[in-house]
């Protein structure tokens, strides 16, 4: 049976166009109806979203459960459900490994993260750093942040649209459109408090559309035993890889090892996942959330990896296998469209925060309360409108839309990542460092990240992705007979050629160490004196009133920094 391997196709539909049925039509319209009475309910219930609390924070009294949910749904996209089965069918199970990283991944955002920024009672993730830093820091984490976001929603809009129209010919651009409009009007509308909900309703969604999908796919393959068969005959098993060479695109040392930085990046630093953690009642609820993301981490990881396997190209085989069962194919783009707008909502609310916060309040104090939150859901819509012409640029630029997540994640989250560890670990460092660390962080990703776009490789030749950007039908033999073609070509690279090559998993690690030894440097050469001296009780007595004993955040950061002697008995931070 030939398989066809989408790996970014543009316009026409190259299978037979299976047509939706108008079952189908329904439960994806249900899934937007649905997303929208949510939004509708938060804007019309509780505050109605009349205070920067409730819009941007959710007044601070969520729940563990929704909390959790929404943090995996945030970075869950439609990226993750359409890319990681490309991922598994093209480079085989390797990628599975990248659960070990969820471990570490998930403990220091709770034990470390979590408890810095909740107990400064911030709302913008970035507030730490002028607390930690100076104003200039604040300003360029809130920028990076801003830049990487608006990039990634691009991505994330594009992704289902390509899929839904590469399988069924439903229109590209109506798709985003769709996608993009009902997301910006249900998060403008209903705040943190809609999009945590409309989280938690489409990440059900995400799971039961996998888990049919995959049930089917096993039936129609003949049962569990025969997919084993096919599995192992087409040595689809890769076992564990502890290939140390780093231009190695997915080994356990790139997944393992390397994740952990990509989860630190996301979920301990990023503002979309610290105002989740903010949202939350209290500190034990927040912290709760993210040891309950593991377990649900690991079942959407193991979902998409069977998926990967069972049906080979996910789309195809869906709409192949589904069509036949009216509904479920509809459920299944609905599962895709669930991880996208879960998503993307999350995406426009912290955008709105950060800008707010960190780039508007600072200059205008005097904003009456009514005015801010209008500002911020004026800002949520133009963040969500800004996402439609992001995603015509990724069109533009599309190859492997998971390793252009990965990239983003890795070339700007990375060395956000970077100054944050730099602030929490090394009270030695000053503000001066932190600029000087921040801007060699990006200059060293966008150096490696863009050189492999232009070299074409970064971890290896991939088996499959064409630049050039057109849908390719393989056969069986044809993909092996590239494959070792690839390979015979593909001369061990060196010197510039092999830094270009670096496992795209490698990026986060790599721009985050860039900028701790670059910030501890320059803050050794530009002495200490420079250092802003605040007290954490300062900056929690002058800024917010109340607050846990600030003794208890210094004996954190004492323990955070393990360096205590410029710690708290000198009582300066
Ligand atoms: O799905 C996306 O939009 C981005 C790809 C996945 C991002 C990372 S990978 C490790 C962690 N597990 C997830 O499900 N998401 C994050
Ligand atoms: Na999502």
């Amino acid at each position: 049976k030939k398989w066809s391997v989408v790996t970014t196709c543009r316009t026409t539909p190259l299978l037979g166009v299976m047509h939706f049925t108008t079952i189908d039509y329904v439960i994806f319209a249900l899934l937007l109806v649905a997303s929208m009475g949510i939004g509708l309910y938060y804007a019309l219930s509780g505050g109605r979203q009349r205070t920067t609390q409730e819009f941007l924070l959710a007044d601070r009294s969520m729940s563990c459960l929704p909390v959790s949910l929404s943090l995996i749904a945030t970075f869950q996209s439609a990226v993750a459900i359409v890319g990681v089965p490309a991922e598994i069918y093209t480079h085989g199970t390797q990628y599975w490994f990248i659960g070990c990283a969820y471990i570490l991944g998930l403990l220091i955002p709770a034990h470390v993260f979590i408890p810095v920024f909740y107990r400064l009672h911030l709302t913008s993730a970035y507030q730490y750093l002028e607390l930690r830093f100076s104003k200039p820091v604040r300003i360029c984490g809130t920028l990076t942040f801003i830049f990487q976001t608006v990039i990634y929603m691009g991505v994330c809009v594009y992704t289902p649209a390509l899929a839904l129209n590469a399988v069924t010919g439903f229109d590209l651009w109506g798709a985003v459109l769709a996608t993009g409009l009902v997301c910006t009007l249900y998060t403008t509308l209903g705040g943190l408090k809609a999009v945590i909900w409309t989280d938690v309703f489409q990440t059900i969604v995400m799971f039961a559309g996998q888990l049919a999908v995959i049930v089917v796919g096993v039936q129609q393959t003949g049962g569990l035993a025969e997919v084993w068969r096919k599995v192992w005959e087409g040595n689809r098993i890769s076992g564990i890889d502890l290939n140390p060479d780093p231009t190695e695109r997915y080994t356990f040392w790139t997944l393992g090892v390397g994740g952990i930085f990509l989860m630190l990046s996301l979920y301990g630093v990023n503002q979309a996942q610290v105002q989740r953690y903010l949202s939350s009642k209290t500190e034990r609820e927040a912290i709760m959330s993210c040891y309950m993301v593991f377990p649900s981490l690991q079942v959407a990881l193991a979902l998409s990896c069977v998926m990967g396997l069972v049906m080979f190209m996910v789309l195809y085989f869906v709409m192949d296998m589904l069509q036949d069962l009216p509904g479920l194919s509809g459920l299944f783009i609905a599962c895709v469209f669930s991880a996208a707008l879960s998503t993307i909502s999350s995406a426009f609310n912290s955008l709105a925060t950060v800008t707010l916060e960190d780039l508007i309040k600072p200059h205008c104090s005097s904003m009456t309360e009514a005015r801010a939150t209008l500002l911020s859901k004026g800002l949520a819509c133009s963040y969500g409108l800004m996402c439609l012409a992001m995603a015509y640029l990724t069109h533009l630029m599309s190859d492997s839309v998971l390793q252009a997540a990965f990239k983003i994640f890795g070339m700007v989250g990375g060395p956000l990542l970077g100054i944050f560890c730099l602030g929490m670990f090394f009270p030695w460092a000053n503000s001066t460092g932190a600029l000087a660390g921040l801007g060699s962080g990006l200059v060293m990703a966008f150096w490696v990240g863009i050189g492999s776009i232009v070299t074409r490789t970064s971890g290896g030749p991939a088996a499959v992705s064409h630049f050039n950007c057109t849908a390719v039908q393989l056969s069986e033999n044809i993909t092996t007979a590239i494959g070792t073609a690839l390979n015979s070509t593909a001369v061990q690279p060196m010197g510039l050629q092999r830094f270009y090559s670096l496992s795209f998993m490698w990026y986060s690690a790599l721009s985050s160490f860039t900028v701790v030894i670059t910030g501890l440097i320059v803050s050794f050469l530009t002495g200490r004196g420079e250092l802003l001296i605040i007290t954490i009780e300062d900056a929690i007595r002058s800024t917010w009133a109340h607050h846990t004993h600030s003794s208890g955040l210094c004996s954190l950061v004492e323990t955070t920094s393990k360096s205590n002697k410029t710690f708290c008995n000198k009582n300066k931070y």
